[in-house]
């Protein structure tokens, strides 16, 4: 089991050192041990990942740094640890100002910062840290773009002490086939060497580091691949996609095609806009395994938990609230119009059958502002996410302005009831099995069947196999969920009418929530 420091944050400007020649010796090897640490883990990496390892420890050992820091230990009788963190910031400043590739290295240089802080303090660096073996790690909280990073080769399962099921950091570990539990309370304190997980019941116990422990491998369901009702009702089964990893492991696991191609997570890391040209490279990658199928791309949900930093988006008090998924393309159209040039492209690419659809829509006119941009892009169908309240309140004058409409379960929820999908104290709140947000559903099934079009799910409540019975019953005509879900969910909607999705709806409506 391996925990992963927090932040440290701003050191302080005090004690004042008493002997300030001997605290400003102590910056420069301090920086030496970080920059050769940096250089040990540069010569196990290969390709990109090396390249910005030397880059970083060339940083690291970069004398300018150290220089200033010892300067300002002695004029400002600073500590160390806050020097070198007043040094890094100028630095940072001066290469925000000089902007373009430069610009991309302010982050680094944070790094670089607070590696040697914690070397001065004699504390592990923050962050995740390079794993030596395969191993449980342990957080407060891991941002989605850290999250993404993990190797399911080494990272055995993820435990947080906050956040929630829905949150994006879940959706990644999910993604990946990494087992995790979020919003365990209590387990910074806890004091274990080792921990037994299971992701499929969230249950975290300590363990004895020297027994060995089996898991048995789970059987995949039956089923033939045609998402459909006992009776013929056709529902179809689709996968949730971040990467050409995510595209494969859901063509494998037997999607029908894209419910949701999202954009955001290929670019969590990147500091510039990608080309048109990058963009269109990327996304016929992740096309490819669907040629000839349907697929969904769903346009840059940035901002709230998923900055992206090449958007430098002002800072908000509640950015879940804020500037976030198209709200960032009514102010810089170009940047909406740029990728949908580039998803034009990767259609030509990859031949897959491809649909747009936008995410945080309020109200039929936003909706269609982008279904007209989509259509002046050449994309055919041109659709929307519904995932705040008033879009699921205004789902008919929706419907008439799009081709269809898919309902975001995981932001409708946290709009619906008020409550962070990052807050583990109020994830019981973010249950699709609640009435409340059923009902939402239910005005978009029966919008969607007066319009004659579909009307998908692809918030994890499609994933639950009990709970794809209540949404296909509510008038759903799609879900798509990671590919772990697909060959259950699948094998779950063969095994009911539609009439009895209808009633199993019905009384999840009133409150019936059914035992697994
Ligand atoms: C599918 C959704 O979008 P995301 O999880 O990416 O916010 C949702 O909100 O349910
Ligand atoms: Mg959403």
């Amino acid at each position: 089991m391996v925990r992963i420091a927090e932040s440290l944050g701003e050191p302080p400007r005090s004690p004042k050192p008493a002997d300030p020649q001997a605290e400003a010796a102590r910056i420069v090897p301090a920086a030496q041990a970080v920059a050769a640490r940096l250089e040990e883990l540069a010569a196990k990496a290969d390709g990109e990942a090396a390249d910005i390892l030397l880059t970083t420890a060339a940083m690291a050992a970069d004398p300018a740094l150290a220089v200033e820091a010892e300067r300002l230990v002695v004029a400002e009788e600073l500590p160390a640890p806050r020097a070198i963190y007043d040094s890094a910031a100028g630095f940072a400043r001066s290469l925000a100002a000089a902007g373009g590739y430069l610009a991309e290295r302010v982050r680094d240089i944070e790094d670089v910062r607070d590696r040697i802080v914690a070397e001065l303090l004699g504390v592990a660096p923050p962050g995740v840290p390079e794993l030596t073996a395969p191993s449980v790690l342990v957080a407060r909280d891991l941002a989605p773009a850290d999250t993404a990073g993990l190797d399911p080769a080494t990272v055995l399962a993820l435990v947080t002490e906050q956040g929630g099921p829905t949150s994006h950091t879940a959706i990644l570990a999910r993604a990946l086939g990494i087992p995790a539990v979020v919003a365990v309370r209590g387990l910074l304190a806890l004091d274990a060497d080792a921990l037994l997980v299971d992701g499929d019941t969230g249950t975290v116990e300590p363990a004895d580091p020297a027994s060995p422990v089996r898991t048995a491998a789970r059987t995949a369901a039956d089923w033939d691949g045609v998402g459909t009702t006992s009776d013929g009702h056709r529902i179809k089964v689709l996968g949730n996609v971040g990467s050409v990893a995510d595209a494969r492991a859901a063509a494998d696991a037997g999607a029908e095609g894209v419910g949701l191609f999202r954009t955001e997570f290929c670019y969590l890391g990147a500091s510039a806009e990608p080309t048109v040209a990058e963009q269109r490279a990327a996304y016929a990658a992740v096309l490819a395994p669907f040629s000839g199928k349907p697929v969904t791309v769903r346009t840059l949900d940035a901002g709230a938990d998923k900055p992206l930093a090449f958007l430098a988006q002002e800072a908000e008090p509640n950015p879940a609230l804020g500037v976030r998924g198209l709200r960032i393309a009514f102010d810089r159209p170009d940047v909406l119009d740029r990728q949908l040039e580039a998803i034009a492209g990767a259609v030509k690419d990859s031949g897959a059958d491809v649909a747009v659809m936008a995410p945080m829509v309020a109200t039929a006119a936003e909706a269609a502002w982008f279904a007209d941009r989509a259509r002046a892009a050449g994309i055919r169908r041109a659709g929307v996410m519904i995932e705040i309240p008033a879009a699921a309140l205004a789902a008919r004058e929706i419907l008439a302005v799009t081709d269809f409409v898919s309902v975001g379960t995981n932001d409708l929820a946290q709009y619906t009831f008020a409550a962070d999908r990052q807050l583990g104290a109020v994830a019981a709140l973010n249950d699709p099995w609640q009435p409340a947000l059923l009902r939402l559903l239910r005005l978009v099934g029966d919008a969607a069947a007066d319009a004659g079009k579909p009307a998908g799910v692809c918030g994890e409540a499609a994933a639950d196999p009990l709970l794809a019975r209540v949404l296909a019953g509510l008038g759903m005509t799609s879900l798509s969920m990671n590919a772990a879900a697909i060959r259950a969910v699948g094998a779950g909607l063969a095994e009911s009418t539609m009439d009895e999705c209808k009633v199993a709806a019905e009384a999840a409506l009133a409150g019936d929530r059914p035992r697994p």
